[in-house]
């Protein structure tokens, strides 16, 4: 584990890492440390997953996910078009197309992943070069209020996200770096750093 985003890592040894796969637990501010990344590299790859799970009202297809049935999801999973997939919080599936990734990775770009423990343990297995970045809350307490903040779950749904943090945060010492997100700015500027993006 290396809270030194300077530092060089395994995964990153010979010069910028070139895959780069966050995670961390519901609502910690993933989403938000991208959606800044994004802003200030408007070129940067980011993947969009596919996923079986409803759009809010704030998320357009093929830009937030592509929104896909259970059966399209299936077909796509069979004809091995996911670099990695899973049921994520007991109830819906999320997976990383393929053929994009391998395709940004081809031409030398970077590339980031947004995904979960599940998939991210898959990736390592697959593709051992990919850095590993876990995002952790400031607190336990700051975590249940983003997410009862975000106001896009009821409480139930709440309930099982939580149930996942806790697994979640339990595994971040298998990852190769750990970004506390306490503001979205310092966050995002240890991502841009780990990415080789600063400079
Ligand atoms: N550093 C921060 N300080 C305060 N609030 C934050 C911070 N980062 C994100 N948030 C807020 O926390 C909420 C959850 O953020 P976000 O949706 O980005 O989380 P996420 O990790 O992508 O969640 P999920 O895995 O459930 O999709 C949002 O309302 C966001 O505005
Ligand atoms: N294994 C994967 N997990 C993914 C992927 N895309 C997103 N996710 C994870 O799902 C949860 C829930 O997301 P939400 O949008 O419903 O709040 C979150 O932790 C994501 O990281 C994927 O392609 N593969």
């Amino acid at each position: 584990m290396n809270h030194d985003c300077a530092a060089a890592s395994p995964s990153n040894a010979g010069g910028p890492a070139r895959l780069t796969v966050l995670v961390g637990p519901t609502a910690v501010g993933k989403g938000t440390i991208v959606a800044e990344l994004r802003r200030r590299h408007p070129d940067l790859f980011v993947s969009i997953s596919a996923t079986t799970r409803a759009p809010r009202s704030t998320e357009t297809d093929g830009v937030h996910y592509h929104f896909v049935s259970p059966e399209a999801f299936d077909e796509l999973v069979a004809q091995d078009q996911m670099l990695e997939w899973a049921t994520v919080h007991g109830t819906h599936r999320y997976g990383t197309p393929r053929g994009p990734v391998e395709a940004q990775l081809a031409s030398g770009r970077p590339a980031l992943l947004e995904i979960d423990l599940d998939g991210a343990r898959q990736v390592r297995r697959s593709m051992p070069q990919a850095q590993m970045v876990f995002v952790a809350p400031p607190s336990w307490e700051e975590l249940v209020a983003r997410l009862e903040g975000r106001g896009t779950e009821d409480s139930r749904e709440r309930e099982r996200r939580l149930a996942t943090a806790r697994v979640e945060l339990d595994a971040a010492a298998e990852f190769d770096h750990i970004i506390t997100n306490d503001t979205v700015a310092r966050a995002t500027d240890e991502l841009e750093s780990l990415m080789g993006l600063t400079g």
